[in-house]
């Protein structure tokens, strides 16, 4: 167990690594980048459909799950408390997954990033807002049912510890709860692009192609 002083000297290195990324990447003001969030249900296809939409669009693809699953394997200080909410499908703290967001929106550098499963309740939103002042351009949200949902996750064979019937369960329940007035909020702001996800990889596509290259403008 570590000492007050060696909390307060860990505290005091990491705003010191903060301010050196800081001024190595720049700011997120600096950067101004392009910001689309990407919402849906656990397993409603965002990971699958945000490859498609890089490899099309420039965009770079940031899913806030990837990341907090990276700082469990990096031996981060939270790990654990990140492995046990990841466990029971709850939300981490925001200013968790935000640092971590950020870190790889400058360390990236690129101005246009696909923001898969985040903000995932009203804190993350509003403290995203608050921290990176950056609103975003549009919500892509994948609408799905949780029936196929649930097909998909217990298929999904990554091994990942919350792919299982019981924790599947709570995470649909905080989806439903927390996630959903998320997007009511940008829906009643008219920044929702809803798409219809039951339907099959390459169609859900074509939708999803529809609201990033609209009219005559053709993807790669
Ligand atoms: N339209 C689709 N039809 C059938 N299977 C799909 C479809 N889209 C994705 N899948 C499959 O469903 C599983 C979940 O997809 P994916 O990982 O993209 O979902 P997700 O929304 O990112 O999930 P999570 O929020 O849990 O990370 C994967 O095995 C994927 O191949
Ligand atoms: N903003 C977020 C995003 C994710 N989590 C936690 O990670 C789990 C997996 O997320 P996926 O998007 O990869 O399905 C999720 O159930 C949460 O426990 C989070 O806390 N905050």
């Amino acid at each position: 167990m570590g000492t007050v002083v060696d909390d307060g000297k860990k505290e005091a290195q990491q705003e010191a690594l903060q301010e050196a990324q800081q001024e190595a990447h720049g700011s997120l003001a600096d950067l101004n980048p392009t910001v689309v969030f990407v919402l849906g249900g656990p397993g409603s296809g965002k990971g699958t459909q945000c490859a498609n939409i890089v490899e099309h669009f420039g965009f770079t693809h940031l899913s806030a799950g990837d990341l907090l699953r990276a700082e469990i394997k990096s031996g981060s200080e939270n790990g654990t408390m990140i492995s046990d909410m990841i466990k029971e499908g709850k939300i981490v703290p925001s200013e968790v997954t935000i640092k971590l967001l950020e870190r790889a929106m400058l360390e990236n550098g690129n101005d246009k990033f696909l923001i898969d499963g985040f903000p995932r309740n009203e804190e993350n939103r509003a403290a995203f807002e608050d921290v990176a002042k950056i609103e975003p351009s549009f919500v892509l949200y994948f609408d799905c049912s949780e029936e196929e949902m649930e097909r998909r996750l217990l298929g999904r064979n990554q091994g990942r510890e919350d792919d299982n019937v019981e924790t599947i369960r709570k995470r649909f329940k905080v989806f439903q709860e927390s996630s959903l007035p998320v997007i009511e909020y940008y829906n009643s702001k008219g920044k929702v692009r809803k798409i219809d996800a039951r339907r099959p990889i390459e169609e859900v596509y074509e939708s999803v192609k529809a609201i990033f290259a609209p009219k005559d403008e053709k993807a790669d």
